[in-house]
């Protein structure tokens, strides 16, 4: 086959064990930088450029898009499912996962188990979301942020209030969600290909920290889930129509609640403390699933 690799940094850890993964198994697989492709719009032509040469002839294409490139990032996936190339994770499910608040409001629909959360644009509506969410102490989010950046816990109602009203102050978007004391800093990723948790790992915040991001110090261990939370992760990730995801979980005292579905998720952490072939099993899932033309939204929407 013949794959590109839509990445901006070929040396990332994720990335080399992709391109090491597809050429094993006798894959050509192109980097392509994504902020070196072009797009050319044009009726019933849809091309991609790749410094000033068409792209063509690709079987598959992994989208690896960091958070501050999705709108252009998505622009390219997009052009390449027009042209019926077939894509890990289709561009309308990676931009669902990318907003938090849209995330959450899907999986809610589905019945999946999440914190308490509650959005408001108003910061007088601070005291009135707090206790929405049974709160103080609550979380309060990004929408958009990543590694744990731009996530506060607060604990008393006057801090909850000065946070959320600094963050709408700078015109930040925020949601502000239940704090699940009882996960106790630790949070579960669960790795989902074609529709199956393929490994699952726990990950323990720094001291002090009562995030688990590996960003943020945390460190990650081999864990064995439970049949809900392998069953949560992949009703997560088919609501969100994402092939391969991560989900990230919290043990709460009313079961597993979801806090984000990661589309591009590393595999540094989990392949190490798994002792898994990741990349391998998502090459050999594109090798079972890649059509030309089997897309199911082809870029629409
Ligand atoms: N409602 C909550 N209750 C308790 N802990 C939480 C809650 N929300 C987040 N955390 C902790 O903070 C961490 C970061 O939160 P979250 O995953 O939402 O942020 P992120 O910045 O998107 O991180 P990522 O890099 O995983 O995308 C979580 O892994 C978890 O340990
Ligand atoms: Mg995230
Ligand atoms: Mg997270």
């Amino acid at each position: 086959m013949k794959i590109a690799l839509l990445a901006r940094n070929p040396n990332l850890y994720s990335h080399k064990r992709l391109i090491e993964a597809a050429e094993a198994r006798g894959h050509q697989i192109d980097w392509l930088n994504t902020l070196r492709c072009t797009v050319h719009i044009a009726s019933h032509k849809p091309e991609v450029y790749y410094d000033g040469e068409p792209c063509i002839g690709y079987d598959a294409v992994i989208p690896r898009i960091g958070a501050s490139i999705t709108n252009y990032g998505l622009a390219i996936l997009r052009q390449f499912e027009m042209r019926g190339c077939w894509p890990l994770n289709e561009s309308v499910a990676i931009g669902r996962s990318r907003d938090k608040l849209r995330s959450l409001q899907i999986l809610a629909k589905h019945g999946l188990g999440l914190p308490l959360t509650a959005y408001a644009n108003d910061p007088k509506k601070a005291e009135e979301i707090i206790r929405a969410v049974k709160g103080p102490p609550v979380v309060i989010k990004l929408l958009e942020g990543t590694q744990g950046i731009g996530v506060v816990l607060a604990d008393s109602m006057s801090s909850a209030k000065s946070v959320i009203e600094a963050f709408r102050g700078a015109n930040v978007n925020i949601l502000v969600q239940e704090f699940i004391k009882e996960a106790g800093g630790t949070d579960i990723r669960a790795l989902v290909i074609g529709g199956k948790v393929v490994a699952a790992m726990k990950r323990t915040g720094a001291p002090d920290d009562f995030r688990s991001n590996l960003h943020r110090g945390g460190s990650a261990q081999l864990i064995k889930i439970t049949p809900e939370e392998r069953s949560t992760a992949v009703r997560a990730a088919k609501r969100m129509g994402l092939n391969v995801c991560g989900v990230d979980m919290l043990r709460s005292n009313h079961g597993p609640v979801i806090m984000e579905v990661n589309s591009s998720p590393g595999l540094e952490g989990i392949e190490a403390a798994t002792n898994k072939d990741i990349a391998g099993q998502i090459i050999e899932f594109i090798e079972k699933s890649a059509k030309i033309g089997a897309t199911k939204t082809k870029g629409a929407g």
